[in-house]
Parts: C-alpha cells; sequence; structure tokens
C-alpha cells in the first residue's frame, strides 16, 4: 500500500460534494492502491449536515479512507493537502447579476487561495468546480503566490463528456469511439466544442458528421446550454455527472491520459492558439507524470477561431470586472 495523501473538498455537503467523496474513498479518483484521507470544508451552517455525510462515509467501511477531517476552517481543510477539489461556491439568486455573483464568489476564492498558499502540501493540484470556474480558479490563483500557477485548474470536463456522448449519439457509435474532443474556453454558454480534431474510431468526425447545420444549430448549442437544459429538467443543478468529471479531470492529471487520446482542463493560458495569458481558458491537453500539456499544431479554421475568440473574450471580461474589484 502507498501513503495515504490527503484530498480537500470545499461544499461537500453539497449535491456535487455526495456524489464526490464517495467515488473518492472507493479508490476511483487515485487508484485503488492509494489511500486517502478526506479533509471537507463547509460554512459553520452546514457542518451538521456535513456530519451526516461523514457518518455516511464510515458507514462504507472503505479500505482506502484513512481520515475524514470536518471543519469551517479553510486553513484547516487545506493542511498538507495534495489534492484540492473547490466545489463549494456561492450559486446565483433571482436577480444577481454576473458581476454580484463574481463579486460574491471572490470573497470565497480570495480566502481559500491564501489558505492554500500558507496550508497545503507544496505538490497540491487544484481543481476549481464553483462556477463561475475559470474566474473563481484565477481569483484563487491571484491569491496564493506559493503555489505554482499551473497548479490551479478548472473543470470543463464535464463539458468535454458531454460532447463526446452527443457526438457518439449522432454518429450511431458509443463514447468509446470517440477520441480527441476538445473544449475551447469558458465554463459557460460561450464555451466552444470542437469537432474538428476529434475521431470517431480513428476516423476525423467533422468529415464524418458533414453537416455544419447540425454542428451549428444542435451539437455546439445542446453541450453549451446542457447545464441548464439539466436544471429545467431536474429542477435542480447537474450533480452526479459533475462529480463523475470531477473524478476524471483528477484521475487523469494524477494519473496520465490514455495514448492516443487528450481531454479537455481550464488552465493558466500560456498564450498557445492565441489565447492571452493571464486568463484560465479550456484546452486540449495530454496528462503525463501528474503535469499536462497543451496539444499543439492543431489547425484552427476561421469558423472554430471565430468560436474561440468569442469565449476567451468572455473570459478576459471577467478578469477586467474581477480586477476592478481588486480581486486578482
Ligand atoms: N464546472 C462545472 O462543470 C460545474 C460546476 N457546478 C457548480 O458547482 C457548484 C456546487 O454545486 P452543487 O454541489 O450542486 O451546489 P450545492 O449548493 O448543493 O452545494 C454547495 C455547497 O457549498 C457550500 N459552500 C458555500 N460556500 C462555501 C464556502 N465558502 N466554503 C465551503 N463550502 C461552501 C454550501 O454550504 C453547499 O453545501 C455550483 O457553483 C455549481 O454551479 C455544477 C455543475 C457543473
Ligand atoms: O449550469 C449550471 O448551473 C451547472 C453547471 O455548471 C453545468 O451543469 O454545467
Amino acid at each position: 500500500m502507498k501513503d495515504p495523501v490527503r484530498v480537500a473538498v470545499t461544499g461537500a455537503a453539497g449535491q456535487i460534494g455526495y456524489s464526490l467523496l464517495f467515488r473518492i474513498a472507493s479508490g476511483q479518483m487515485l487508484g485503488e492502491d492509494q489511500p486517502v484521507a478526506l479533509q471537507l470544508l463547509e460554512i459553520t451552517p452546514a457542518l451538521d449536515a456535513l456530519k451526516g455525510v461523514a457518518m455516511e462515509l464510515e458507514d462504507c467501511a472503505f479500505p482506502l479512507l484513512t481520515e475524514i477531517v470536518q471543519t469551517d476552517d479553510p486553513e484547516v481543510a487545506f493542511g498538507d493537502v495534495n489534492y484540492a477539489l473547490l466545489v463549494g461556491s456561492r450559486p446565483r439568486s433571482k436577480g444577481m447579476e454576473r458581476k454580484d455573483l463574481l463579486e460574491a464568489n471572490g470573497a470565497i476564492f480570495t480566502v481559500q487561495g491564501r489558505a492554500l498558499s500558507s496550508s497545503a502540501a507544496s505538490d497540491v493540484k487544484v481543481l476549481v468546480v464553483g462556477n463561475p470556474a475559470n474566474t473563481n480558479a484565477l481569483i484563487a490563483m491571484s491569491n496564493a503566490p506559493d503555489v505554482p500557477n499551473d497548479r490551479f485548474t478548472a473543470m470543463t470536463r464535464l463539458d468535454h463528456n458531454r460532447a463526446k456522448a452527443q457526438l457518439a449519439q449522432k454518429t450511431g457509435t458509443s463514447v468509446n469511439d470517440v477520441t480527441k474532443m476538445t473544449i475551447w474556453g469558458n465554463h459557460s454558454a460561450t464555451q466552444y466544442p470542437d469537432i474538428f480534431h476529434a475521431e470517431v474510431g480513428g476516423r476525423s468526425a467533422a468529415e464524418l458528421v458533414n453537416d455544419q447545420g447540425w454542428l451549428e444549430s444542435e451539437f455546439i448549442p445542446t453541450v453549451q446550454q446542457r447545464g441548464a437544459a439539466i436544471i429545467e429538467a431536474r429542477g435542480l443543478s447537474s450533480a452526479a455527472s459533475a462529480a463523475n468529471a470531477a473524478i476524471d479531470h483528477m484521475r487523469d492529471w494524477a494519473l496520465g491520459t490514455p495514448d492516443g487520446d487528450w481531454v479537455s482542463m481550464a488552465i493558466p493560458s500560456d498564450g498557445s492558439y492565441g489565447v492571452p495569458e493571464g486568463i484560465i481558458s479550456s484546452f486540449p491537453v495530454t496528462c503525463s507524470g501528474g503535469e499536462y500539456s497543451i496539444v499543439q499544431g492543431l489547425e484552427i479554421d476561421e469558423f472554430s477561431q471565430g468560436r474561440i475568440d468569442a469565449t476567451v473574450a468572455e473570459l478576459q471580461e471577467e478578469r477586467d470586472t474581477v480586477a476592478e474589484l481588486g480581486l486578482v
């Protein structure tokens, strides 16, 4: 058996937490030979609910689960953690403008960035799930001087998985046949799911589909609006599929992506594909040895470039707003 690693989850008593924690504790994120200590953060009024979740975790008698920390103090939650999944955030409420949401979450992610900086292990890897995920990650990163910037990522894996499922349905294949999907940009309705480099059974997906109308009026809007469609149908936002995507994101980052395929992660831009530095934007990446790298050399046609520019422009606006608020 390996030595245990420490995994922090914020918003641990929420809907995503309820799907996520059990899968981390069972070894689905870091492997069935990797013991884990869970360090769970909640706001003070949710500590009772968190206690119930912790009792259920105990009752699973997971062989890999070595310890459960329950706290409302970010410094305690992030103490010596190797992985941090920042799920808890302030949801948008009625009448709230985007700027109000960014400000409300700024208060959370500045504090959590500082706590990660002062308390986490030197190898910490951070995934931000709580929305607006890319910009929350930017705020946390900007407030964590002692954590290298490239450890801050945001989740577009749910969008990636949604896009794979839609493409498999359209082509009458299985998701196992779909590779090299890419989500560019923001985890929002401006994101660009790109099938021009994707393959289905090793063949070009775009050529196989050969239907620009479907692409523009069905595929792209369906993936962009899927979160809203789930809320409409379920009365609650995606939780099990979001938890599943968080597991996929962290597992691939830690243990590597399969040969011949890539995944989508929102990461601090290094200027690749003309995406300006200073924002956290989704790219196609491969992972190996615990590090990710952007897939280089993809040809971007005019249609795709226009879509990428639009979602990058939204991220720059969000960055400017949080900069005006003094959060980054
Ligand atoms: N990036 C992505 O693809 C997706 C992101 N999301 C986002 O994930 C977030 C969580 O979703 P749910 O679990 O469904 O929400 P939820 O409302 O069920 O749970 C959120 C939990 O976070 C806690 N929380 C709030 N502020 C906190 C703080 N400062 N520290 C620690 N905990 C705090 C709340 O008490 C609550 O228990 C939302 O922002 C949602 O929009 C959801 C689906 C997909
Ligand atoms: O749309 C939402 O509020 C939840 C979310 O991020 C998603 O399901 O992609």
